[in-house]
């Protein structure tokens, strides 16, 4: 049975906060996105070249990625071949299928890879402006949630206010903040929050890390460094590297996550501020066309805003409109 369809079964009986939460946050791109197709699939009532051509348009200004639209709309003119498909709102909901499947990974693990024994250490990076911060914020909440003992890092002593930044979240979610002052070495920072965590036997350390420093190169030799340490300190970790993209930048975090991925083996994605896109198809992209999972989403700015991804629900709050209505069709 398709995803799809194992989805519609499964929507009648999430009625938690977890689907709410989706839904809201993914309000902009549902109207836009999702409300744009409508349009298109109501516009053309014939399926033919000029209606894939424009729904090609809709999908790459959706930030979807052109290579991910390419590969579906080929997908597409096979199903409506194989299906004898003529009138394009027979089309909606394959469309809406093929979505929901480009999501689903097979075999996709975007669990955090938490150890059953001895500390987790996860190692936060990526630019300035994109919500690092506030995401290692928001996880320390989560695994406090979830029964944790957590500690955060002030790895970031390049950007003036980080330290501080870091601080006002420890204090929000109620989690020690290991520091230095300003300018210090991140290394030394990451050793001295280590050998704390340690002594305390925390389930886990969260480090966050410079986001920008004079260039590039210095940033990823920084972070290497700081890496070192980690490996050093504890055998097997870091065991999560957690690269931040904002999803409001659309095919500039594609970019981000392939200058990042080729030098500190990026192991997950949080992609944050999805609730303020209406191009929530950047998803698509990163999931079609990167080997590193979105781990957590972003759906606002409050503490319980960063959701761990789950495909079912995106679609969910994708197409909700269009899922109730097959629904309603088929009773
Ligand atoms: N709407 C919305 N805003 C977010 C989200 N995540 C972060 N933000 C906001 O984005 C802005 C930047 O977040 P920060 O955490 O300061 O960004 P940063 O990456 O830490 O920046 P540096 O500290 O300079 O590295 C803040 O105003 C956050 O509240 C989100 O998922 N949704």
């Amino acid at each position: 049975m398709s995803f799809f369809k194992k989805l519609k079964e499964k929507i009648t009986n999430q009625t938690t906060e977890v689907t709410d939460k989706f839904k809201q946050g993914l309000e902009k791109t549902r109207d836009s996105f999702v409300g744009r197709m409508n349009e298109l699939v109501y516009r053309y009532r014939k399926v033919d070249e000029d209606f894939f051509e424009e729904l090609e348009e809709l999908l790459i200004s959706a930030d979807v990625g052109v290579t991910t639209v390419m590969e579906l709309i080929d997908e597409l003119k096979d199903e409506v071949r194989l299906r004898n498909i003529k009138d394009t709102k027979e089309i909606q909901p394959v469309i809406s299928e093929k979505l929901a499947e480009l999501l689903e990974k097979e075999g996709d693990d975007v669990s955090l890879n938490l150890q059953e024994s001895g500390m987790t250490v996860i190692l936060v990076v990526g630019v300035n402006g994109v919500g690092k911060t506030t995401s290692i914020g928001k996880l320390a909440h989560h695994l406090k949630q979830q029964g944790k003992s957590v500690m955060m890092a002030a790895g970031d002593t390049f950007r003036a206010g980080a330290i501080e930044q870091l601080e006002v979240w420890g204090e929000r979610v109620g989690v020690d903040v290991i520091k230095q002052q300003a300018g210090s070495d991140p290394a030394a920072v990451m050793y001295d929050a280590l050998q704390a965590a340690k002594a305390r036997k925390i389930d886990v350390l969260l480090c966050d890390t410079a986001g920008r420093l004079q260039n590039k190169v210095n940033l990823m030799n920084e972070l290497e460094k700081v890496k070192r340490i980690i490996e050093r300190e504890v055998p097997g970790a870091p065991h999560e590297v957690l690269l931040v993209l904002d999803a409001t930048t659309g095919q500039n975090a594609m970019s981000q996550a392939k200058t990042f991925g080729q030098s500190t083996d990026v192991s997950g994605i949080v992609l944050t501020k999805l609730d303020g896109t209406a191009k929530g198809g950047i998803v698509l992209a990163i999931r079609h066309e990167l080997d590193i999972p979105v781990k957590f989403i972003g759906l606002g700015e409050k503490v319980d805003d960063l959701q761990p991804f789950d495909a079912e629900q995106f679609v969910y709050g994708l197409f909700k409109d269009v899922l109730e209505a097959e629904q309603e069709d088929s009773q």
